[in-house]
């Protein structure tokens, strides 16, 4: 998780290979119409959202399912995101974070850093998000310290940041 540009993508793809499980691309789950909405810089709102990450829900489920671990991008800024993904797990009860099967890492930096990959991206015609939207995902972004979300710093180098998530995966 974490706002658009912070490595998600380039980041759960790595851990994939590298836990040799399934990658799923939550921008790949995205209706015309909201990747229209976002290319022409406007946020979603939920309900925009909510039948997307339902899907991202089922993808989920599919794999816990079949006992197969499965990597999943989202930006899932808010609690109430999350809280749909979590009930991928159809034992998870509502709070228990710990016990729960969905487990989120945050991909963190400093705006700089992201508002200059997010340009660089859009600019080379590789993605709909414009740089525009970049401050409605700062704005969103909040995580309860209940959570007990793990945190990883996304400046480093990829190979450093899928080693420190795998730890950080180890221990949740
Ligand atoms: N740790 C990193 N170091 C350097 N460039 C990165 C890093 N993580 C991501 N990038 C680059 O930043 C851009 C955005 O990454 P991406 O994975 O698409 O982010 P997200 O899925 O969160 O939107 C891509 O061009 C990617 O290659
Ligand atoms: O990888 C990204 O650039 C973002 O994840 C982006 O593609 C995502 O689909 C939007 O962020 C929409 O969702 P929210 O508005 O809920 O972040």
């Amino acid at each position: 998780m974490g706002v658009s540009g912070s490595g998600k993508s380039t980041v759960a793809q790595m851990l994939a290979k590298s836990l040799g499980c399934m990658f799923v691309e939550a921008d790949d789950f995205h209706s015309r119409k909201n990747k229209e909405k976002m290319r022409n810089g406007v946020p979603l709102s939920d309900t925009d959202r909510f039948p997307w990450l339902e899907a991202l829900r089922d993808a989920i489920r599919k794999n816990i399912n079949d006992c197969e671990m499965v990597t999943l991008t989202c930006s899932a800024l808010q609690k109430k995101y999350r809280d749909i993904l979590r009930t991928a797990d159809q034992d998870y009860k509502p709070g228990n974070y710990t016990n729960c099967r969905v487990k989120f890492v945050c991909l963190e930096a400093p705006v700089e850093v992201i508002a200059d990959r997010m340009k660089r991206r859009s600019e080379e015609g590789m993605h709909f998000m414009p740089l525009s939207l970049l401050q409605s995902q700062l704005d969103l972004l909040q995580i309860d310290e209940a959570e007990g979300i793990a945190k990883a710093d996304a400046t480093m180098s990829l190979e450093a940041i899928v080693d420190r998530v795998l730890v950080l995966l180890r221990t949740a």
